[in-house]
């Protein structure tokens, strides 16, 4: 079993972290070869991809540490350009860890496609007439994709949603209910949808128009629950319960105000995004799924809840649609997406949806934790002061004698750094 635990691997060089690694997550040497060497995706395969390819774009790929979900211990693949992300998450699964880590569960499955028929005058009878003819609509659907059925998926059911009054006269919206197995399942529901329309004129004497898949994927959802005692929050300036009271302070902030629910949310996408770049899913579609689940009610709100439960320790939730797949997009076709998923030792893409959704409410309680007591730029700007020394042009060891300099005058902008590099190279 892998021990996701790090300790001091800050402090290795990248080399020296692949190496401890490929070490504990069994690696080949081709495996460590795509990590460390550039070009894992070749122009050629980049090419197959998408369409006018001049060349590829490379990001950071980092390792969350210390997660324990369902107390498996997972190390989490990150690709991400944000200084600070990977740090924050791997904080707060350290602490995390100390109480039973992460608890999680799903839904099946299943994503909604939209078949819009339009040009009928009686939309709750032609709501009937689908709803009667259900199963020869089911039957269509499943006729298309007999590898989804032999895996054990397809088409479930339908609803039929009526919009009486629109600009455009009467509506009906047919959707169909689709398990698509560990597919993200964009392409299997709207093959779908486009195959049954005919059926669907048929039935509705309408005409059909759009088909395709619904991005609030709320029938696809994953849960993380997290728990930490005052002890284990407390730090030498702060007793746990103060860090806890300044968090449900935060938490309820983002809970009835939109303006700061856009930013709070964001801090989640910090940790969720990463991981759904790192293996090759539509992080699109992800981000499409989670604003507008945080706005189900109406009222654009937290995609995490915080409370206190009654021995006064600290409860963190998150639930939110996760349209992830192991197959199909580029899961399959970008050589590190599968190597994320063998790292983090993933059976399933409901397994990866719950991963990712409990990184997502550790990076939130990172950015909480910070903003509610020292505030976000210690952590963030030492951090971040690696970046700018770049920017000025430092190398080697420049950037961090630069960036800790920075950092210790609690001032981080260009013009310091320029100014900084100017003085050790005159050394
Ligand atoms: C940055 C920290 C973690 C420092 O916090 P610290 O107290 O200086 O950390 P530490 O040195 O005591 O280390 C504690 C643990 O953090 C991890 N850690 C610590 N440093 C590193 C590092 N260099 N490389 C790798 N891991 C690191 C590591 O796991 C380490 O344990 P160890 O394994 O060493 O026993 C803390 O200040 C923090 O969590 N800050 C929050 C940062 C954050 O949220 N960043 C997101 C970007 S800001 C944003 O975009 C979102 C936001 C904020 O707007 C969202 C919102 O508003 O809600
Ligand atoms: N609005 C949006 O979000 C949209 C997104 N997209 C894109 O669609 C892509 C994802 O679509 P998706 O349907 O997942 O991709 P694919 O069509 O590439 O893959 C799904 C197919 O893989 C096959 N398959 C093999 N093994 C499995 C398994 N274990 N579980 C499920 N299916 C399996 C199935 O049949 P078979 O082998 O017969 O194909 C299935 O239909 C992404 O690239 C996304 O960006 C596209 C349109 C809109």
């Amino acid at each position: 079993m892998v021990d996701s635990r790090l300790p001091n691997f800050r402090s290795l060089t990248p080399a020296q972290r692949v190496e401890h690694l490929a070490r504990i997550t069994d690696l080949s040497e081709d495996e460590v070869a795509l990590i460390t060497q550039p070009g894992a995706l070749s122009v050629e395969r980049a090419n197959g991809m998408v369409e006018n390819v001049i060349g590829t774009f490379e990001l950071p790929l980092g390792v969350g540490g210390n997660f324990q979900v369902n107390g498996r211990d997972v190390l989490v693949p990150m690709v991400v350009e944000e200084p600070s992300v990977v740090a924050a998450a791997s904080y707060m699964a350290k602490l995390a860890r100390d109480c039973g880590g992460f608890q999680t569960s799903s839904t099946g499955p299943l994503m909604r496609a939209q078949v819009q028929v339009l040009g009928i005058t009686d939309p709750y009878g032609a709501r009937l007439a689908l709803l009667k003819h259900r199963d020869e609509i089911l039957a269509l659907a499943n006729s298309r994709d007999k590898v989804l059925i032999g895996l054990g998926g397809g088409c479930r059911d339908i609803e039929v949603h009526v919009f009486p009054d629109t600009a455009r006269g009467p509506m009906i919206v047919m959707h169909l209910i689709v398990d698509v197995r560990d597919a993200m399942g964009a392409n299997t529901v709207n093959t779908m949808a486009e195959s049954v329309s005919p059926l669907v004129e048929k039935l509705t004497a309408g005409t059909v128009r759009l088909r395709i898949l619904s991005n609030l994927a709320d029938l696809r959802l994953s849960r993380a629950r997290v728990r930490l005692t005052p002890a284990v929050l407390r730090t030498p300036e702060r007793s746990g319960e103060e860090i806890i009271e300044g968090v449900l302070d935060a938490y309820t902030f983002a809970a009835i105000d939109p303006y700061r629910a856009a930013t709070h949310n964001k801090g989640i996408m910090n940790g969720i995004d990463p991981v759904i770049v790192a293996t090759g899913n539509d992080w699109r579609a992800v981000e499409a799924g989670a604003h507008a689940y945080a706005c189900r009610s109406g009222r654009y709100t937290s995609l995490t809840t915080w409370e206190k439960d009654t021995q006064g320790a600290l409860v963190g939730t998150i639930e939110m649609p996760m349209p992830v797949g192991l197959v199909g997009g580029a899961t399959k076709t970008h050589p590190l997406a599968q190597l994320s998923l063998k790292i983090m030792g993933v059976q399933s893409a409901q397994e990866l949806g719950e991963v990712a959704v409990a990184v997502g409410l550790a990076q939130n309680l990172g950015a909480l934790r910070a903003l509610a007591t020292e505030g976000i730029q210690r952590g963030h700007m030492a951090l971040h002061a690696r970046n700018i020394a770049l920017v000025a042009g430092a190398t080697g060891d420049e950037i961090d004698a630069v960036a800790k300099r920075m950092a210790a005058e609690h001032d981080v902008r260009t013009d310091r750094a320029l100014a900084l590099l100017e003085e050790l190279r005159r050394q």
